[in-house]
C-alpha cells in the first residue's frame, strides 16, 4: 500500500529565521498549489523557482514568497511536490502551514517525505538511515561516513550478496526440474564454497555495520583489574578531571562509575569498576558482581595490572576473565616505579603511568585503532537495529543451508531455506512487508525530513 495523499510540514525547522520553508508532497499537490499561489505566470514547470503571493480563500496575501516546483518522479520524494520559501517567521509559517492543511494536506508524520522516497524507490533503506545520520551526525567523521553512504545505491558488497544468492537459487531450481541429475560431489563443493563466501561476506558486513554504529551510538570501554592498581586513576586521566575517587586503600571503587569522551569523534563511554578479588565484605562483594554484569557488555575492556608489584592469585582472577577475549587492552600501570610484573607472554601490553601521566595517548591511540579494526571507511555502512537484526538472521540461515546441503536434503526444501536466506537481506535493503518496522526506521527523523 503507497500513500500518496498531500502531506506538509514545516521542513526549516520552527525557529525564527530568514526564509522559511512549508514542504509539501502527494498526488494532488500541484492542484493544492494552483488554489493559494499567485505568480506572474501560472505555468508550475518543472524544477523551476517562482515568485508570488500566497493568498487565502478570500483573496488576502498571507506572504510574498518564492516556490518550486518538482514534478514526479523527479523529485525528493519521486511524487508531484512543492516547497514555499516564505519569511521565516514564526507566525509566517505557521499561517502558510495551515492555509496548505485547509486546502486538503495532512501534516507529515516525522521522516514521511523520506518514507515515501524510499516506497517510491528513490532511494533504499541504507540510504534512509544514512540521511537520518546525516542529519543525528555530532561529528565530521560520522557525517562523513553517513555521507559517502547516501552517495551509492546499493553497497557493492550487499548487491553481491543478492547475486551470489540468487545463482545458488536458480542452480537449485534446475536441481528440482531434473531430479535425475544427482548432486555432484563437484557441485556440492561448489555450493559449499559459494555458501562459505556468502557467510563470509554478512560477517563482514556486521563487522562494518558495528563499527559504523560506534560513530552514531558510541562505544563502551570497561576498565577493570584487581583492586589498587589505578583503574580509577586512569578513569580520571581519560576523562581529564577527577571524576572517580582515588585512595591508596584497596576497595575504594564500589560502584560502577562512567564518563563520556569523545575518542577522535567516536563517542566513547568509560567505565570504572569495583577491583575484582576474593570479597572482604557485602559492599563489596555486590560491587564485584556489578563488575562482572558490565565486563559482558563492553565493546573493549582495559585490563589494568600494577606494574610495580609481583602477578598474584588476584591477578591471575583477571587473567582468567580476559584470557579467551579479543577486544581486551592490556595497561601496566605505576610503570614509574621499579618494575617486577611479569605478564604471561601471549598478551601485548602498554605501559603506562597514572601518575607521571606518561603512556595515556599511546592508550587513546590503541584504543581507537581496536575499535577500527579492519575498518575501511569506504565500505561502512551504518545499518540501523533492525537491519542488524537482519544480518545476523541470515547469517544463522547460511549455516543451516550448509547443513542442508550437506546432508543432501530434497532440493526443494532447500529452495525455501535459501528463499528466506533472500528475505532476510532484502529487508537489510529495504523490502519490508512489515509497516511496523519500516515506521520504526523513520520515526527518528525530524517532521519534514
Ligand atoms: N530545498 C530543498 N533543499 C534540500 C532538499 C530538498 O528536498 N529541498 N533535500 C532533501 O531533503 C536535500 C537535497 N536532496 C535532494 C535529493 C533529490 C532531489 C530531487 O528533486 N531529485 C530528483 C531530480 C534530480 C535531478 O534532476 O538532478 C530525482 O531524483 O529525480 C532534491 C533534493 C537537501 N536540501
Ligand atoms: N606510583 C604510582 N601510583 C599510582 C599510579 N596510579 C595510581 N596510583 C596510586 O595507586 C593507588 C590506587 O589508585 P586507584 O586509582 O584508586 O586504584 P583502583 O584500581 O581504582 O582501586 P580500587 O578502586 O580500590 O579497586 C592510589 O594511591 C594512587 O595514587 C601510578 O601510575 N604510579
Ligand atoms: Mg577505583
Amino acid at each position: 500500500m503507497i500513500d500518496d495523499d498531500d502531506i506538509a510540514a514545516i521542513a526549516s525547522g520552527y525557529v525564527e529565521s530568514a526564509i522559511g520553508i512549508i514542504r509539501v508532497s502527494g498526488k494532488n499537490s500541484l492542484e493544492l498549489l494552483k488554489k493559494i499561489f499567485y505568480p506572474k505566470k501560472a505555468n508550475f514547470e518543472a524544477n523551476k523557482i517562482y515568485h508570488g503571493f500566497i493568498k487565502d480563500l478570500d483573496s488576502k496575501i498571507i506572504d510574498e514568497v518564492m516556490v518550486s516546483v518538482f514534478k514526479s518522479p523527479h523529485s525528493y520524494t519521486g511524487e508531484d511536490s512543492f516547497e514555499i520559501n516564505c519569511h521565516g517567521g514564526l507566525l509566517v509559517m505557521r499561517n502558510v502551514l495551515e492555509l496548505v492543511l485547509k486546502n486538503g494536506a495532512r501534516l507529515a508524520m516525522p521522516g514521511e517525505f523520506t518514507k515515501r522516497a524510499f516506497l517510491n524507490n528513490k532511494i533504499d533503506l541504507v540510504q534512509a538511515n544514512a540521511i537520518g545520520n546525516l542529519i543525528k551526525a555530532k561529528t565530521q567523521k560520522s557525517l562523513d561516513i553517513a555521507f559517502s553512504q547516501l552517495l551509492k545505491k546499493n553497497t557493492t558488497i550487499i548487491d553481491n550478496l543478492r547475486e551470489d544468492i540468487t545463482f545458488l537459487m536458480a542452480e537449485n531450481e534446475v536441481t528440482i526440474d531434473h531430479p535425475d541429475e544427482d548432486l555432484s560431489n563437484i557441485n556440492l563443493k561448489n555450493r559449499l564454497s559459494l555458501l562459505n563466501k556468502i557467510h563470509h561476506s554478512i560477517e563482514k558486513l556486521l563487522n562494518y555495520a558495528k563499527k559504523g554504529q560506534y560513530f552514531f551510538e558510541g562505544a563502551s570501554v570497561v576498565i577493570i583489574g584487581k583492586p589498587n592498581v589505578g583503574k580509577s586513576s586512569l578513569l580520571n586521566e581519560l576523562v581529564g578531571h577527577q571524576r572517580a575517587i582515588v585512595t591508596e586503600i584497596p576497595g575504594t571503587t564500589t560502584d560502577v562509575v562512567s564518563e563520556m569522551i569523545s575518542l577522535n569523534g567516536i563517542p566513547l563511554k568509560i567505565l570504572d569498576t569495583a577491583g575484582i578479588r576474593k570479597h572482604s565484605n557485602k559492599i563489596e562483594f555486590l560491587g564485584i558482581q556489578k563488575s562482572k554484569e558490565v565486563i559482558d557488555t563492553a565493546d573493549l575492556l582495559i585490563a589494568v595490572f600494577d606494574a610495580s608489584i609481583k602477578l598474584d592469585s588476584e591477578d591471575e582472577i583477571i587473567l582468567n576473565v580476559i584470557k579467551n577475549k579479543k577486544n581486551v587492552l592490556v595497561a601496566l600501570n605505576k610503570s614509574d616505579l621499579p618494575i617486577h610484573f611479569k605478564l604471561p607472554s601471549k598478551f601485548e601490553a602498554i605501559q603506562i603511568s597514572c601518575v607521571k601521566k606518561s603512556g595515556i595517548e599511546t592508550l587513546k591511540n590503541k584504543l581507537y585503532e581496536m575499535l577500527l579494526e579492519d575498518y575501511n571507511a569506504d565500505e561502512v555502512v551504518s545499518l540501523n537495529y533492525s537491519q542488524i537484526v537482519a544480518l545476523k538472521s541470515a547469517l544463522m540461515q547460511t549455516k543451516k543451508i550448509k547443513k542442508a546441503y550437506q546432508n543432501l536434503l530434497d532440493p526443494a526444501l532447500i529452495g525455501i531455506e535459501l528463499q528466506l536466506l533472500a528475505d532476510f537481506i532484502e529487508q537489510i535493503i529495504g523490502k519490508i512487508e512489515n509497516e511496523d518496522i519500516l515506521d520504526n526506521v523513520f520515526k527518528n527523523f525530524c517532521v519534514g525530513k
